[in-house]
């Protein structure tokens, strides 16, 4: 038998940082949503007791280090199973991009192999298995969009954003978000992004106001270290995007358009100087 999962990209719509917890991770209030770029994940039962992981991207580890690996060891220990999994990974989402590729395959092997394996594993279990893999886990193993809080693993589901169109661009930088986390100083913030405003925007489904109340304050360090990022960002708001953001630690740039009409023209005008170009859907 072989069972497929999709997973999904997140995009940040709003982050601000709380403050630095005793345990080294920082207090976050972000909402989410997904977008439609997604790998997908194939996995089928071996009769040996190992995991196998292999993907077309050559530049991802397919041992331990890899997300999945370790979503599937740990469910096996947890759940006491002794058969083995094969998995092949079909890479779309750009890597170490802010986007949580790793973080979506990894919620996408929970559910997969829940099934696989016929577990019956609850939703809420799911979540707090995925916690032990990374703070984005749980919020890819709902989806939707949520407000997450804690470290991001405290979930309150929200209304989608109203149906729109999504340029994401990934300039080729390398960020690290233990990097991000650790450079990043609250007192050199001086407008938060409002947590309470961005629901409301959602709430009443106004494209417009989702757009005002973008906000990510890991901005003030991914741009610092790499100015092209902000360069990015205002190419994209001039060639007609109607709210830009970075996503997560970064360096993903997305832009909102609400009018098809002008896709194409942010498409092909950030293309010029950037590779990685992607016009996709919210995943509504
Ligand atoms: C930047 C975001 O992607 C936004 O959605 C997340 O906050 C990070 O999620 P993630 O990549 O799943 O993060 P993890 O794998 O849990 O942590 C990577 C590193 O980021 C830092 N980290 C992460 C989450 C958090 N709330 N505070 C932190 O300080 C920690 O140094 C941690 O060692
Ligand atoms: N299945 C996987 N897909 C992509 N990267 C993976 C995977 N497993 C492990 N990695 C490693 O994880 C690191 C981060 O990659 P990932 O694409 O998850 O970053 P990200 O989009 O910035 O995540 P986040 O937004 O959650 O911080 C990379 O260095 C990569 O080598």
């Amino acid at each position: 038998m072989k069972i497929y999962e999709k997973a999904p990209a997140k995009i940040n719509l709003m982050l601000d940082v709380l403050h630095k917890r005793p345990d080294g991770y920082h207090e976050v209030e972000m909402i989410m949503t997904m977008v439609d770029l997604a790998d997908r994940l194939e996995m089928s039962a071996l009769p040996r007791d190992t995991i196998i992981i292999s993907s077309q991207a050559g530049y991802i580890p397919l041992d331990e280090k890899n997300l999945a690996f370790q979503a599937a060891k740990l469910i096996k220990e947890r759940y006491n199973v002794r058969s083995g999994v094969y998995i092949h990974l079909d890479k779309k989402i750009p890597v170490a991009a802010g986007l949580a590729g790793g973080s979506s395959d990894a919620a996408a092997t929970l559910r997969g192999l829940n099934r696989l394996w016929g577990l019956n594993i609850s939703g809420e279990e799911l979540k707090k298995l995925g916690a032990e893999l990374g703070s984005d886990v749980p919020f890819c193993v709902t989806g939707g969009t949520a407000l997450a809080t804690g470290r991001g693993e405290v979930l309150t589901p929200l209304p989608n954003p109203p149906q729109c169109w999504v340029v994401l661009a990934k300039l080729p930088i390398n960020v690290s978000t233990a990097e991000v986390y650790g450079r990043y100083r609250n007192e050199r913030i001086e407008k938060h992004p409002s947590a309470e405003r961005m629901r409301a925007a959602l709430e009443s489904r106004s494209f417009p106001e989702v757009c005002r109340e973008l906000g990510n304050v890991l901005e003030s360090v991914t741009l610092h270290m790499h100015p092209e990022v902000a360069h990015l960002k205002e190419t994209m708001l001039r060639l007609g995007a109607d709210g830009v953001l970075m996503s997560g630690s970064g360096p993903t740039v997305f832009g909102l358009v609400s009018k098809e009409a002008k896709v194409s023209r942010i498409y092909n005008g950030l293309r010029g100087f950037c590779k990685e170009v992607y016009a996709v859907r919210l995943l509504t």
